[in-house]
C-alpha cells in the first residue's frame, strides 16, 4: 500500500476538530503523510497528532501546494470549496477531492459518501476513476444510517420526514447563542425560581418578554432559538420548500443511487419541514414511511436488527427505553444512530412510523468523511 499524502483544510473548525479526533481514535494518521492547510494562518504550527513530525502550516490557496496532494479532505465550507476546487482540476490534478459541504454533491461527477449505505457505488467509483468524493447533508446521511435497511429491501414507497435540528447544523456560534439565551432567560427570572411559592405565570411571563426583548441573544439564528423553535432551516426557494427539505429527497436518491438512470421512475418521494430546536448536536426527526405492502412489524424490527449496521440501536416501542436511549442526550457525542418509536399508524398497515436519533458531527459530518479516506487508501 502507498503512503497516501493527504491534505487536510478546515481541520480546527468544528467539523475538522470531530474529523481530527476520529481519525486520531481510528489511527488513520498511520499510513498516510498530512499536510495541514489554513486560510489564515499559513506558516504557523501545523498539529501533530499521533506524534507526527512538526511542521508548517501551508496556504491552503495555494494551488500549487494543494496539487502536491494525492487527497484533500476539507471540511471549510462551501466558500472555500467554490474558489479551490475547479482551479484546481483546471490546473490538471486528478486527485481524490474529499468534502463536507454541500457544493459538490449534486454534480454530475460527485459520489455523496455514507458507506454502511452506499459502499458498492463507492467501490464502482473509485474502480471509475471518479475523484469527487461529498459528505452528505446531516440530516439525510442520519435519516439512512436509521432506516436505509428499508430503503435495501425496496419496501419504501415514500417517506414524510418532519425533523428536530440541533443548534451545531448552523455552527460554533449558534451553539454558543443557544446556551446564552438559556442563560438570558434563567438569569431573568432566577429570583422567581428560587422561591417554590412563586406563580409560575407570573414566571411564564417574564419568560416570554425575556425572549420578545430585543436584548435577547439571537444574532446568529436570527430569532430566539432558546424555549422554543425555528421552522426554517437554509435558505427559501420558490416551490415553497426550504433547501434542507429539497436536500432530503435529492440526496437520499442520489445515495441510493436511485437517480442514476436519469429518469425519475425510480425516485423515493421524500418531503417534510425542517426545525431548528434547542439540542446540541444531535438531530432528531419523527419518520412517516409509506411501505410498498403492509409488512408486519416484528418483521420490520427484525430486518433493522439484523441489517449489519453496527451503530444501529433498535429501540423497543416502550415509554421507559424511548426516554432512556432515543434523546440528543443518550446519543450525543457518540457513534450511536438510535432508532425507536416503530409501530403501524392508524393511518393503515403500510404506514409505519419511526423516531431516529444521530449525532450531526459524527455520522452527519466527519464520520463518513474519514471513512472514504480510509476506503480510498486501503484501495490503492
Ligand atoms: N456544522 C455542521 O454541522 C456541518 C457542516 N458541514 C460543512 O462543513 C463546513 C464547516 O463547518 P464548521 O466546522 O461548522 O465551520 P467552522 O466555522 O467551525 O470552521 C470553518 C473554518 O473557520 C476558520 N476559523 C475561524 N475562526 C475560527 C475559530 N475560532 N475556531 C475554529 N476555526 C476558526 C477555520 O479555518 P482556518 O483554520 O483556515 O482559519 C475553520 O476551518 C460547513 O461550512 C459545511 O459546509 C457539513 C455538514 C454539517
Ligand atoms: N444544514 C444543516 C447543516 C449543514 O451544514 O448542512 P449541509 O452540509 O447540507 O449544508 C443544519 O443546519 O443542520
Amino acid at each position: 500500500m502507498s503512503q497516501l499524502r493527504v491534505g487536510l483544510v478546515g481541520w480546527r473548525g468544528m467539523v475538522g476538530s470531530v474529523l481530527m479526533q476520529r481519525m486520531i481514535d481510528e489511527n488513520d494518521f498511520e499510513g498516510i503523510t498530512p499536510v495541514f492547510f489554513s486560510t489564515s494562518n499559513a506558516g504557523g504550527d501545523a498539529p501533530t497528532p499521533n506524534g507526527i513530525a512538526p511542521s508548517k502550516l501551508e496556504d491552503a490557496h495555494d494551488l500549487a501546494a494543494l496539487a502536491a496532494c494525492d487527497a484533500i479532505i476539507t471540511c471549510q465550507g462551501g466558500d472555500y470549496t467554490k474558489e479551490v476546487h475547479q482551479p484546481l482540476r483546471d490546473k490538471g490534478w486528478t486527485g481524490y477531492w474529499i468534502d463536507a459541504a454541500s457544493t459538490l454533491r449534486m454534480t454530475d461527477n460527485s459520489i455523496i459518501v455514507l458507506d454502511p449505505v452506499n459502499r458498492n457505488v463507492i467501490d464502482d467509483a473509485i474502480k471509475n476513476g471518479q475523484k469527487d468524493f461529498i459528505g452528505g447533508n446531516c440530516t439525510v446521511s442520519l435519516m439512512l444510517m436509521a432506516i436505509g435497511e428499508l430503503f435495501k429491501r425496496d419496501w419504501v414507497e415514500w417517506v414524510s420526514a418532519m425533523t428536530y435540528q440541533a443548534a451545531s447544523g448552523a455552527g460554533a456560534n449558534n451553539m454558543r447563542e443557544l446556551i446564552k439565551g438559556m442563560g438570558y432567560i434563567h438569569d431573568g427570572v432566577a429570583d422567581e425560581l428560587n422561591n417554590p411559592a412563586g406563580a409560575i405565570l407570573e414566571i411564564d411571563r417574564k419568560v416570554a418578554e425575556l425572549q420578545r426583548s430585543s436584548e435577547f441573544p439571537k444574532q446568529y439564528f436570527g430569532a430566539p432559538l432558546a424555549g422554543s423553535l425555528i421552522p426554517y432551516i437554509d435558505v427559501q426557494l420558490e416551490n415553497g420548500q426550504s433547501k434542507e427539505e429539497w436536500k432530503g429527497c435529492v440526496e437520499t436518491n442520489k445515495i441510493l443511487g436511485n437517480d442514476a438512470d436519469k429518469t425519475n421512475a425510480n425516485i423515493v418521494p421524500i418531503d417534510g419541514i425542517c426545525v431548528r430546536i434547542g439540542a446540541m448536536r444531535c438531530h432528531s426527526q419523527g419518520l412517516t414511511i409509506k411501505l410498498k405492502k403492509d409488512i408486519p412489524l416484528e418483521e420490520i424490527e427484525a430486518a433493522l436488527r439484523n441489517s449489519g449496521n453496527e451503530w444501529l440501536d433498535v429501540v423497543e416501542n416502550d415509554k421507559a427505553a424511548s426516554v432512556e436511549r432515543l434523546t440528543p442526550v443518550a446519543v450525543t457525542g457518540t457513534l450511536k444512530v438510535a432508532v425507536g418509536r416503530l409501530r403501524k399508524m392508524n393511518l393503515g398497515g403500510e404506514y409505519l412510523s419511526a423516531f431516529t436519533v444521530g449525532d450531526q458531527l459524527l455520522w452527519g459530518a466527519a464520520e463518513p468523511l474519514r471513512r472514504t479516506l480510509a476506503i480510498i487508501r486501503n484501495q490503492l
